[in-house]
């Protein structure tokens, strides 16, 4: 199965459970817009590059859409459109006034210098500038992307448009990006985890947790969960993984990947395990934080866990998450999991277009309260209805984004 059809095949499992009209669900199901670009960009050696890169914006009922920029070599359309869909749910599952979008540009960033990925930045703003803007589609940093490239995003498109700084959120702080961004998918990821194993009776304490990949969204999950007491068992990165059962030091193993070129590769302190073996391990929670796709009908039978939190998008295989569903293990779904991001991005543009700076104490408190909020309703509506939290997480979100459709006298 496809991405997309993956989302749809979800969609449909939510939609079904809410008796939605037939007519509706095209209208809620499809992207509004699908804008595929060349990007021709001179690589340092000189010689010409053509890159293809995608925005998809997929609803708008409910405010400007808001998603992330990947930059990856998988990136592909089908990819986008299925990651923009997540976006639609995902702001409408936390109840803020966004849409669903999302970018991407098929290109290692791994193999390419940093001016190399500045010059394509630049190049991609070009090709897009007139269908983005603070009221109509705001990007962010995803896999491959950081603030940097946030900066030098808005930078480009204040060229065409003046001074914007709305147009992006994930900016570094002295460039009117705000206080805990960058932390704030894993922080988010960390809360959740918390709530979740107290629903299913555990103790932080007692828990142990494997994550798969150490990137912005994995190391701060691994970060926040080491203190609230956890014991951070696995981590892993491009290079592969690494297990110590007495748990990880996660500033240890940060200040380590940083030290090596932001790679884990050779750290002395656990035993070297793959990658595919991280997601097999027998621990209490497993976080997928890398790659979509990872846990598929072919090692789902030797997934171990008691609790999956999807802080990538899209980790977990259709196929897969009916298997894990029938043997009762709870998958907190990406699009309430890895939502602290977006609700953090939506507290930054609200930043820029009121001038004024929130301090970390003030998002740190109103992220918890959004999330917590959010992980309450799906909770409960999954035990009332005897769906999974992922059905769950889906009719809420789309509940509300049909709603905004009537109101509108869109549908
Ligand atoms: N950034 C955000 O705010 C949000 C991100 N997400 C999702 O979270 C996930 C991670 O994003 P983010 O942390 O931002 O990305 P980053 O690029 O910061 O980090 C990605 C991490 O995954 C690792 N990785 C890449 N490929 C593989 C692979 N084949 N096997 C194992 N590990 C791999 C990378 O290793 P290496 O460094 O060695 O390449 C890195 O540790 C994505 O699915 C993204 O869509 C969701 C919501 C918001
Ligand atoms: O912060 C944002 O706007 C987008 C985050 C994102 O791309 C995601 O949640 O997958």
């Amino acid at each position: 199965m496809e991405a997309f059809e993956a989302v749809q095949h979800y969609f449909n499992m939510a939609a079904d459970e809410l008796e939605l009209e037939d007519d509706l669900r095209p209208l809620l199901a499809l992207p509004e817009r699908e804008i595929t670009v060349q990007i021709p960009v001179q690589m340092d050696d000189d010689r010409l590059v053509s890159l293809i890169g995608y925005r998809v914006q997929h609803n708008r009922a409910r405010g400007p859409m808001k998603g992330g920029l990947r930059y990856h070599h998988e990136v592909d359309l089908d990819e986008t459109r299925s990651l923009a869909s997540l976006m639609t749910w995902k702001t409408a599952v936390v109840n803020i006034p966004f849409g669903g979008a999302k970018g991407g540009v098929a290109v290692d960033s791994r193999a390419i210098s940093k001016r190399e990925k500045e010059r394509i930045t630049r190049k991609f703003v070009d090709e897009v500038h007139e269908l983005i803007g603070p009221d109509k589609d705001i990007p962010a940093p995803d896999m491959g992307t950081d603030h940097e490239v946030m900066a030098w995003f808005v930078n480009q498109y204040n060229k065409y448009a003046g001074f914007n700084p709305a147009v992006v959120t994930g900016k570094p702080v002295e460039h009117y990006g705000i206080p805990g961004r960058e932390e704030a998918t894993g922080r988010g990821v960390g809360i959740l985890t918390i709530k979740a194993l107290g629903r299913i009776g555990r103790k932080p304490a007692k828990s142990t947790i494997a994550i798969q990949g150490f990137g912005n969204v994995g190391s701060h999950a691994a970060k926040f969960l080491s203190e609230a007491e956890c014991k951070v068992v696995a981590i892993s990165d491009l290079s592969g993984g690494y297990y110590n059962p007495n748990g990880i030091d996660i500033l240890q193993a940060a200040r380590y990947s940083r030290e090596h070129g932001f790679s884990l590769a050779g750290y002395p302190e656990a035993e070297t395990v793959t990658n595919h073996q991280l997601l097999e391990l027998d621990v209490t929670v497993l976080i997928p934080a890398a790659l979509g796709g990872v846990i598929t009908c072919e090692n789902v039978d030797r997934i171990k866990a008691k609790l999956i939190v999807e802080a990538a998008n899209s980790p977990v295989r259709p196929d897969a998450d009916k298997v894990l569903t029938e043997r009762g293990i709870p998958i907190l779904p990406d699009i309430l999991a890895n939502a602290g991001g977006v609700t953090v991005s939506y507290f930054e543009w609200a930043q820029n277009r009121q001038f004024y700076q929130w301090n970390l104490n003030r998002v740190r408190g109103e992220l918890d309260h959004m999330l917590s909020t959010a992980f309450e309703q799906v909770w409960d509506l999954a035990v009332e209805r005897h769906v999974s939290l992922r059905t769950a997480a889906f009719m809420v979100g789309i509940d509300r984004v049909a709603r905004a459709m009537r109101l509108a006298g869109q549908a």
